[in-house]
């Protein structure tokens, strides 16, 4: 479930916490003289509220510069906030890496570029092998039977184990980059558009996969993604992210089924055949981040915009059935 933190019905302290967190980018300002150094702060997260319960998978959707990657480096405990608070089982996200609490062992990654993450000058084994070694997880004489199994699990030949990254397809690169992210036992997986850029059927196999093993390793997930197709077939919970918000959140069947916001209702109206990305862009641009619109961020292309969203700024709000949104006028559904 993922609900707006504090919620009445969120008894269980979740895996992560968002609160309004905040991350601020200097970048150099737009027209600046030559030899300036004037900066200008960039709001890439822009108090953004979330939690993620153990044991549930979540998609965070939304276009690109919407602040995706970003959440996910504070996930990751790779950038620290400039505001707000993220934490990680209750614990400041920062400190639980730094401190050795088994974060690291905890939390895997599955990056969008499997091939660049995976060192081409090595075995498969010793790929898998490594994070075997660092988190101690089998003696070494029980390595290789745990890598055959790896391999297995995620649907490869034992011999997979003898082959360089450069001998092995567009998929299988996939499969081993998650067996290297399984090899230490973690309860969360974080993947950054880890099926993009694949033939629909090898997508296809690979969700089954990633379903399979969220399933049956009781895995939490957090799935990066573009493609509203992958957000319904992976993830019980989606939050849709515009501009540097979650801008409507909840179980992804309802938010797809019937969106609220009109975000949302576009992203969702763009995309009419699941399991094929964005068909056409929205209309209208995307606002710099580095001169929001006033009021709603999504005022300027909204297609049911009213006059009180250029000045009033929507906080994401409980609506019940574990959604949330944030909007003056919501859709209602008849
Ligand atoms: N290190 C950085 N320095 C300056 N600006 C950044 C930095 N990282 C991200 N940004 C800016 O923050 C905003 C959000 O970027 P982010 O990469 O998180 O979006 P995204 O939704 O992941 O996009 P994509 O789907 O294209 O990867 C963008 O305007 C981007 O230019």
């Amino acid at each position: 479930m993922t609900l707006p933190p504090h919620a009445p019905d969120a008894p269980v302290q979740p895996i992560f916490e968002l609160i309004e967190v905040e991350q601020v980018f200097e970048v150099p300002k737009p027209g600046r003289p030559l030899f300036s150094r004037e900066t200008v702060g960039l709001r890439a997260l822009d108090g953004v509220r979330l939690s993620i319960r153990k044991g549930t998978s979540l998609a965070i959707v939304g276009e690109s510069g919407s602040g995706k990657s970003t959440l996910l480096r504070v996930l990751l405990g790779l950038d620290k906030p400039s505001g707000g608070r993220a934490l990680y089982r209750g614990k400041p996200i920062g400190e639980a890496r730094a401190r050795g609490t088994g974060f690291a062992r905890d939390v895997a990654m599955v990056y969008q570029d499997a091939r660049g993450s995976l060192d081409p000058r090595m075995t498969i084994g010793a790929i898998i092998a490594e994070p075997l070694r660092h988190f101690n997880i089998v003696p070494r004489e029980g390595e290789a039977a745990r890598i055959a199994q790896l391999l297995d699990r995620v649907g490869l030949p034992a011999d997979a184990a003898e082959r360089f990254p450069s001998g092995l397809s567009g998929g299988q690169v996939r499969r081993v980059a998650i067996a290297r992210a399984l090899a230490s036992e973690p309860s969360v997986l974080v993947a950054d558009e880890a099926v993009s850029g694949l033939d629909v059927s090898t997508q296809a196999q690979l969700l089954t996969l990633l379903q399979s093993l969220q399933r049956d390793m009781g895995l939490t997930l957090a799935f990066i993604t573009h493609d509203l197709g992958v957000a319904s077939y992976l993830c019980e919970e989606i939050a849709i992210m515009y501009l540097g918000r979650i801008v409507e959140t909840g179980p992804t069947d309802a938010v797809l089924k019937a969106p609220v916001h009109p975000y949302s209702a576009a992203l969702r109206a763009a995309a009419p055949q699941f399991f094929e990305p964005l068909s056409e862009p929205l209309p209208g641009e995307i606002p710099s981040p580095l001169d929001l619109p006033k009021g709603c961020r999504f005022s300027t292309r909204c297609p049911v915009a009213q006059s009180d969203c250029q000045s009033k700024d929507p906080q994401l709000g409980k609506l019940g059935s574990g959604r949330a949104v944030a909007c003056i006028h919501p859709i209602t559904q008849a």
